[in-house]
């Protein structure tokens, strides 16, 4: 499913914290939203996936207008701080959400079964949460935001926090997802994440300072450095609003 920002705003009181977004990702890529911490690249998922409203402009996935409930279960969201309840081992943890979604009880077992060997916690399924690793707990919530097969999946900032070695397996679980047709939209401020995307939204101050597919936006670059193009940015203007 693709998906379409016009001219989308948002402010909290009298801070503009996305000004005036447009751009359209297309189905079954992985693009990125990189920007600095407080850009508004939270901002900007939340209002994707409908969680919160739009002042002005308008967001589309495929043919239905955001927001819209009967989007839910076709959208997987990773938040930042994972949602899990550490007195539950792994396995409950999936029943639980998976009980959100309305999965039939042999489809779940079945799809537990799948995530858990995709984020490569088979072993630890019984474990309680509140034993697992910074890393191990980042899995789990993968796997919860995939559980149901969601068309578009929204991880915001996935990898923070976690070793290099780790960050590549994780890199490789979000290339298999998209391999299945998954359109991925991932929030970063590694500027190395970007090269793994196929497209990527530049995010300061709440306002797009670019958006191409990833080998686009390096050709403009001097060195072939993703930062560069922030420091353009800035040199011409467009990151001067607070
Ligand atoms: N609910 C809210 N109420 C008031 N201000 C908010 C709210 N949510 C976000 N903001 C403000 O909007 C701006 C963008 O925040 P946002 O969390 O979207 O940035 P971010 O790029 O995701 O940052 P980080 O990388 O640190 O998560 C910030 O200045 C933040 O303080």
């Amino acid at each position: 499913m693709d998906i379409q920002l016009n001219g989308v705003s948002k402010s909290f009181g009298d801070q503009l914290a996305i000004d005036h977004v447009g751009f359209t990702i297309n189905s079954g890529d992985i693009c990125c939203l990189l920007g600095p911490s407080g850009s508004g690249k939270t901002t900007l998922i939340r209002l994707m996936i409908g969680a919160l409203a739009a002042d002005t402009g308008s967001i589309q996935i495929g043919e239905t207008i955001m927001p819209n409930m009967s989007m839910l279960h076709k959208i997987g969201f990773m938040p930042q701080n994972d949602g899990l309840y550490d007195d539950l081992s792994a396995e409950a943890n999936l029943e639980f959400f998976g009980s959100i979604y309305k999965l039939g009880k042999p489809t779940l077992q079945q799809r537990i079964t799948e995530v858990l060997t995709l984020v490569d916690l088979t072993a630890d399924r019984k474990k309680l949460v509140r034993n697992f690793s910074g890393g191990m707990k980042k899995r789990l919530s993968l796997a919860i935001a995939i559980l149901h097969q969601p068309d578009v999946l929204f991880l915001d900032e996935p990898t923070v926090g976690i070793d290099p070695i780790l960050r590549r397996q994780i890199w490789d679980q979000f290339q298999a997802i998209r391999a299945n047709g998954t359109t991925i939209i991932v929030s970063t401020h590694v500027m190395d994440e970007v090269l793994e995307c196929d497209r990527a939204a530049l995010i300061y101050n709440g306002r797009l300072i670019a958006f191409d597919t990833v080998p686009r936006l390096l050709e403009q670059t001097e060195n072939g450095r993703v930062e560069e193009l922030f420091l353009i940015a800035g040199r011409e203007g467009g990151t001067d609003h607070a």
